[in-house]
């Protein structure tokens, strides 16, 4: 039976764009349902914490899990949120050539997807999917699998054996497609709905949830596009898509809807923009668009690596923020390379000064750069956001779900090198910080040297899901 812990260490997060919040010798209580039950910052003694927050607790009732017993240089942050990722796409992360997204689609995407039809092939891939996500520290995904139901719901068992918080999106795609890799509007709404149910039904994890996706417009018939507006309205589901990524689709989306305003009025008219709506990419907007997605509380999903590898464009992700719209970060794979939301944070951060090298007004032009804060932002909290469940994940709150990494910045062949001078005390325990501008040095040299040998441990909802067992 698992135990009520306290975990005891250094604990970083962001409860704000920009804001760093870092609580030193604190002691975190979980109860063994995951959820957190008291923060204590300046804690002498963990075990008495978790006593004096509940007096009928024994001491054998409790686990202390202390991280100053541990050699290197650790603390915890929350862990990753990635809001925008193809599992089945994983074979093809790097291999892109020179290709731009439509002739992307074509001949590297759906080929590789229309495959995984065969189970034990999706299989291979899924599996190491999670392998790879949560060693790098990703507890949360919103995955797209591919247009075929069962595949999908061996998606979402491999997802909740694996025990990673995930929303399982079985591709939704009736037309312009290839004839090898495409759905009838009828099959395509009885695959979802099997889906669906299935995750809803028979899987019942609460970890696990459906997400209605639409692959992008043009793939979407507007019978098709209505009836999915619908079940997301009825059902009460999510919903994922891509939206203004690339400037021949957006001609293309203009072309197919003469009736709609904007790419985004396409997704508005038939319902697909909520609360609970994740929408990639999002490089080429109007302000008009932005206003509209700000209304309608929608997310965005950034996805530098993505953007930059298949050369889609710059998100003017400063601009959204401004505009007060929810933003968090997507992988992309295999638009993007890389399964690390680190290696995406940081792809954000140099994105963004791209962008402020165009501008000359120097105020300007700083205020269009992200920092490491605010990338570590859109990691985690802002992912939380874009998702909707930032009332249970994201930053280190009580009662939220202990979603969380274990980061040591002195692990086994790590590559990032802490000299002395770098840390201001030095204890018994281990090492320990006092002043937060020297924290702050640690995280960047974190976010731009680090990768998943730094991320020990991982637990999601209470759970040690790495390392774990398979
Ligand atoms: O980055 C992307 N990846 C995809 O698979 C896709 N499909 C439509 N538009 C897309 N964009
Ligand atoms: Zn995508």
């Amino acid at each position: 039976m698992t135990k009520f812990r306290v975990f005891y260490g250094t604990f970083v997060d962001t409860p704000a764009l920009g804001q760093l919040r870092i609580r030193a010798r604190t002691s975190l209580g979980v109860s063994p349902d995951g959820t957190i039950q008291f923060i204590k910052a300046e804690s002498q003694n963990p075990l008495q914490d978790a006593m004096d927050f509940d007096k009928s607790l024994k001491p054998w009732e409790i686990s202390v899990i202390d991280t100053f017993q541990h050699q290197g240089f650790t603390f915890f942050f929350p862990g990753f949120i990635d809001t925008h990722v193809h599992a089945s796409q994983y074979p093809n992360a790097g291999i892109f050539g020179s290709s731009t997204l439509l002739d992307w689609l074509e001949t590297y995407t759906f080929p590789l997807e229309a495959g995984l039809k065969d189970i034990d092939h999706a299989r291979k891939i899924y599996s190491r999917v999670l392998d790879k996500t949560l060693a790098h520290g990703t507890t949360t995904a919103s995955y797209y699998t591919t247009i075929d139901a069962n595949s999908s719901n061996l998606m979402a068992d491999i997802c909740a054996q694996r025990g990673q918080r995930a929303f399982i999106g079985k591709v939704c795609m009736d037309q312009n497609s290839p004839d090898y890799y495409i759905e009838s509007l009828s099959d395509c709404q009885h695959s979802l709905q099997k889906v669906v149910n299935y995750i809803r039904e028979e899987l019942k994890d609460d970890k696990i949830k459906p997400i209605v996706t639409p692959r992008f417009a043009p793939t979407c018939s507007k019978e098709l596009m209505t009836w999915l507006g619908k079940i997301a309205h009825d059902q009460d589901l999510h919903i994922q898509t891509h939206l203004s990524e690339n400037k021949n689709e957006l001609k293309w989306v203009k072309e197919l809807f003469p009736e709609c305003e904007s790419y985004s009025d396409v997704y508005d008219s038939y319902n697909l923009l909520t609360n609970k709506t994740v929408l990639a990419h999002c490089i080429h907007l109007s302000d008009k668009e932005i206003d509209l997605i700000k209304e309608r509380e929608s997310g965005v999903s950034h996805c530098p690596i993505s953007n930059s590898s298949i050369t889609s464009g710059e998100c003017e992700v400063r601009r959204l923020l401004d505009h007060g719209i929810k933003v968090g970060l997507g992988t992309d794979l295999s638009g993007g390379y890389d399964v690390s939301i680190l290696a995406t944070a940081r792809q954000a951060l140099l994105v963004s000064r791209h962008l402020a090298m165009k501008e000359v007004d120097a105020k300007k032009q700083e205020h269009l750069k992200l920092s490491v804060n605010d990338v570590l932002y859109l990691s985690s909290l802002g992912g939380a956001q874009v998702l909707a469940m930032d009332q249970q994940v994201g930053t280190f709150e009580v009662g939220k779900q202990f979603d969380t990494q274990l980061i040591d910045l002195e692990s086994a062949g790590s590559r990032v090198d802490v000299f002395d001078w770098q840390y201001t005390k030095w204890t018994d325990e281990g090492r320990d910080i006092e002043n937060t501008k020297l924290f702050e040095d640690l995280l960047a040299k974190w976010l731009f040297t680090g990768d998943d040998r730094n991320t020990v441990r991982v637990w999601v909802g209470g759970k040690q899901v790495f390392p774990g067992t398979k």
